[in-house]
């Protein structure tokens, strides 16, 4: 295990940011944080940086100089280019010489800003940004890679790279948590966390959070309970947390997408009651 939050609870004021969350990040393994806005995705990652201290539970997670991570706003300093960021970053960690600079270059060609690394950080698109600060979190290879919503704002195809990126750290021993808008990355993690309102929804594998769910899942251009249905292109799903009623609709095979909004659904539905 490279680090765990147990049972970890974060206040602000009279706001519950996490409430009772455990989760663990595996030596070699990446962790997909998903959840609405406000669902305390940056606060679980920041009780992992130790940013915040918990109010109730325990964080166990590397010494700073063996975590690398990048937060929710920009990341790197405006005023110096791509190069200059990741040598500052790889300096102030203690790399320096050739193996600073082969590790920058390497960096540099694997999120593609080969030809943006002598621009300024504020002159690169958001997408460019954010993946030049994930590369500052992973330059001195940490035990823990911790990125904030890494991929907002990247275009699919750098995406990819990104992907790559994080899949590589993994492979090379690093236990990486990330939070992601974007289910369909989430899959591809070997663990996903799913928090609503500061409570772990669900977490596991995704086959684990497949097989863990329950009820079924219909689709229709009209859906029989409207506050049970959620769009998915040109038609409605609909969530039946035991059989459907009055319908015959098609059912699907939910994907994590239907899973998460059917699971939230049926959370809020039971705080409503
Ligand atoms: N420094 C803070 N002071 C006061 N309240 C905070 C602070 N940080 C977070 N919160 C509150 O804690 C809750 C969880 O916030 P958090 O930023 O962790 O959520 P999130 O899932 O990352 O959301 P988003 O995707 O919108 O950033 C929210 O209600 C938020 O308003």
């Amino acid at each position: 295990m490279t680090a765990e939050v147990r049972d970890v609870t974060v206040r602000f004021g009279r706001r519950v940011a996490l409430d009772g969350v455990t989760v663990t990040v595996p030596a070699g393994a990446v962790v997909a944080v998903v959840g609405g806005d406000g669902a305390g995705k940056t606060t679980l990652l920041r009780a992992l940086a130790r940013e915040v201290a918990p109010d109730a539970g325990t964080v166990t997670s590397p010494d700073k100089n063996r975590m690398g991570f990048l937060p929710a706003g920009p990341g790197s300093w405006a005023a110096l280019t791509v190069r200059q960021n990741l040598d500052f970053v790889g300096g102030a960690y203690g790399l320096k010489g050739d193996e600073l600079r082969s590790r920058r270059d390497e960096l540099v060609e694997r999120c593609g800003l080969t030809a943006a690394a002598d621009r300024q950080a504020s002159a690169l698109s958001g997408g460019m940004r954010r993946k030049l600060g994930a590369a500052m979190a992973m330059i001195h290879r940490p035990a823990l890679v911790i990125l904030d919503e890494p991929s907002t704002g990247v275009d699919p195809v750098s995406r990819i790279d990104l992907w790559r990126m994080v899949s590589e750290a993994a492979a090379q021993g690093s236990g990486v948590i990330m939070s992601t808008t974007y289910l369909d990355e989430a899959e591809r993690a070997a663990h996903l966390v799913v928090l609503e309102a500061g409570q772990v929804l669900v977490q596991g594998s995704y086959d684990e959070v497949r097989s863990g769910f329950t009820g079924t899942v219909t689709r229709s251009p009209d859906p029989v309970r409207r506050e049970w249905s959620w769009r998915r292109g040109r038609e409605r799903h609909e969530y039946w947390p035991t059989a459907p009623e009055g319908t015959d609709a098609p059912r699907v095979d939910p994907d994590l997408e239907d899973i998460v909004i059917a699971v939230s659904l049926a959370r809020s539905m039971q705080d409503a009651s």
